[in-house]
């Protein structure tokens, strides 16, 4: 019988898990070994997601996945993701990526999800064991119903892996020429206003101004400021300051769909962790311009903090374009600039 590896929540992540710390015996469910399971996000030329539903009779059942399986003893995450697609779903895998890992405590389970991104792969994907299959387009993944620990997987498919942060503009009209110039030079998908010089009234207004450019109408604009501001002005995402999000007490007062925030050390990652942000930056990576004085983290140093942080992670700070595939060898999931892209 195949045997499934365990490992040691010690020498894991810390684990996204509130409902753990709400009921009784969290202690003996954080000292249980995390099931290790390699799990594939798995899309198609045109921007799909491939999703199987769980058998109603299995953990978690009724809820969809991303199709894979336990990691047997003795096996790779990747020669098990392999493994498991090919037995579940039918294809075999060409090429592939890791994209997120989470360890989560369920009430009856602890599981470590190793999760992969496949970008390639031969044969028709099909249910093989009878269970429901589909394609989702990405922008529909939402409204499909996955196990709790899923939450950062889909932030780090819904989320585009390159985060444009505006500089201190003049005025509301160079700001919108400056992303206009940014975007089509280099095709992001995702802006973040950050104007600190700005009062809340003016913000607002720029932001009005920002909302109803037509560019913007098909790209992500997340706003640096407040809160209460973010929710008055009906953001879809809100990044907060690394001091707001000391002083957030929870995930649940913003009411739109992405929270993320500014990280510098362990203690503000760990605080991002415990609220369920949706994404974090972490910075400053490298020496900047934007922020002299300020020690960097370097390479090294962001990597652990990447590989302790079960959310999505943009590093920031003195990054070029190119260092993308860097970010990602890195494990965190992309980056976030303002002179990588404004010029
Ligand atoms: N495959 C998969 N498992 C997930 C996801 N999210 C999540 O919490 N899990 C949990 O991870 C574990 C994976 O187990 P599995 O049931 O797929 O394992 P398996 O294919 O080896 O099945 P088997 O136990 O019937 O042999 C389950 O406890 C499941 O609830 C997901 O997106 N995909
Ligand atoms: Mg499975």
């Amino acid at each position: 019988m195949a045997v499934p590896v365990l490992l040691t929540t010690a020498s894991q992540k810390k684990c996204l898990n509130p409902d753990a710390r709400s009921i009784e015996g969290v202690s003996q469910e954080r000292n249980r070994k995390l099931i290790h399971v390699a799990a594939a996000v798995i899309e198609d030329a045109k921007g799909n997601v491939f999703l199987a539903k769980r058998p109603d009779d299995k953990h978690q059942g009724g809820l969809w996945e991303f199709p894979g399986g336990k990691v047997e003893s003795g096996e790779s995450s990747e020669t098990a993701l392999a493994r498991e697609l090919d037995e579940e779903i039918g294809i075999q895998v060409v090429q592939s990526e890791p994209l997120i890992q989470i360890p989560y405590h369920y009430p009856d389970k602890s599981v470590f999800l190793d999760v992969f991104r496949v970008t390639e792969f031969a044969g028709k994907a099909r249910g093989r064991e009878g269970q429901e299959v589909r394609w989702v387009p990405i922008s529909e993944l939402d409204s499909y119903a996955f196990p709790a620990a899923n939450k950062p997987i889909l932030n780090a498919v819904l989320l585009p892996e390159r985060l444009l942060i505006t500089p201190s503009c003049e005025t509301a009209l160079a700001c919108l020429q400056g992303i206009e110039t940014a975007l089509g030079k280099h095709d992001l998908q995702w802006v973040m206003l950050r104007q600190k010089q700005l009062t809340a009234t003016q913000f607002a207004r720029w932001v009005v101004t920002l909302q109803n450019h037509k560019m913007m109408q098909s790209k992500l604009l997340t706003l640096n400021c407040s809160v209460a501001l973010a929710n008055e002005l009906q953001a879809e995402s809100v990044h907060l300051s690394s001091e707001r999000l000391m002083a957030l007490s929870h995930r649940e007062v913003f009411t739109g769909r992405f929270l993320g925030a500014s990280c510098h050390t362990q203690e503000e990652l760990n605080q991002a962790v415990a609220l369920q942000c949706d994404y974090v930056t972490l910075s400053p990576l490298n020496n900047t311009d934007t922020h002299p004085g300020t020690e960097p983290l370097g390479w090294e140093a962001a990597k652990m903090m990447v590989s302790e942080t079960p959310l999505p992670v943009f590093l920031l700070g003195g990054m070029k374009a190119v260092d993308l595939a860097l970010v990602r060898t890195l494990g965190a999931q992309g980056m976030a600039a303002i002179n990588a892209w404004w010029t």
